[in-house]
């Protein structure tokens, strides 16, 4: 019914077209980043992240991926500074990931792609009155990108993936308070920066991306508890499980990408 989209061999990211023209438009995301081709740009300061009042509200299971909702009535949680020109609230956080010993990061460096990729989501609150507005308006989101590679296991991570079993299946939603997501981050916040789209439909070309370079590292089994969650509903008959939700590099397009010291 509508735009069903998925990540299977029918409703994947080359089918997402036909319902979402502009998957096939100029500055669409993810893209392949090729450090030796970025621009450094001595203007772009660093990132600067305001989350010490953050308030998390709930994790939920939207049939497409895992989503962490954040409080935005006010600017109590901020991303600041490099390439934005306004303060930019939290609303939610999410993640990419991919089949056993797969990959599944969205953004892939010199053709190499990680094992998942941690989208931290903030909406331009200064010019718009609501995400949605936002969320469909050049330039209105700002989307921090954390890829995930494997390794020892990540001290605060268990606070994601003990969480997990709670919403297994789409459309199941838990309380999810005081977490800060500020203990994911690596130590480096060098980044990549340019102007793409959300990754999923209805794929708007509103997004500023900022990739950062060092990935965060967790181990497979905190890894492989993601891949307990389900596409599908708990009325559902099938158990599908959710893997491999990222959709591939697209074409650059001309666009130029940036790159922080
Ligand atoms: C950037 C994070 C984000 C936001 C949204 C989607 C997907 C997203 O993940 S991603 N990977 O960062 O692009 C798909 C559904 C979108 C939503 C933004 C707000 C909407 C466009 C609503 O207005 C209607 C559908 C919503
Ligand atoms: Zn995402």
């Amino acid at each position: 019914t509508g735009n069903q989209w998925g990540y299977g061999k029918d409703d994947g990211p080359s089918a997402w077209n036909t319902n979402y023209p502009v998957a096939d438009g100029d500055r669409q995301s993810p893209i392949d980043i090729l450090p030796h081709q970025a621009r450094h740009d001595p203007n772009l300061g660093p990132i600067v992240l305001n989350y010490d009042r953050c308030t998390s509200i709930n994790i939920a299971n939207n049939g497409h991926s895992v989503v962490v909702e954040f409080e935005d009535s006010d600017d109590r949680s901020v991303i600041q500074g490099g390439p934005l020109d306004n303060p930019y609230r939290l609303k939610q956080f999410h993640f990419h990931w991919g089949g056993k010993g797969c990959h599944g990061s969205e953004h892939t460096v010199e053709g190499n792609s990680y094992a998942s990729e941690l989208h931290l989501v903030h909406w331009n609150a200064v010019k718009f009155k609501t995400f949605g507005e936002a969320a469909s308006t050049s330039d209105g989101l700002a989307v921090l990108g954390i890829f995930l590679e494997t390794g020892d296991e990540h001290r605060w991570l268990h606070m994601i993936t003990d969480a997990l079993y709670t919403v297994k299946f789409k459309g199941s939603v838990t309380d999810f308070k005081g977490f800060n997501p500020k203990c994911l981050l690596p130590s480096s916040l060098h980044y990549w920066t340019y102007l793409g789209s959300l990754t999923t439909p209805p794929l708007h070309e509103s997004v500023i991306w900022i990739v950062v370079k060092e990935p965060m590292i967790v181990s497979e089994k905190q890894l492989g508890k993601f891949r307990t969650l389900v596409f599908t509903g708990e009325e559902e008959d099938e158990r599908t499980r959710m893997e491999n939700n990222f959709r591939p590099p697209q074409l650059l397009k001309g666009r130029t990408v940036r790159s922080s010291n």
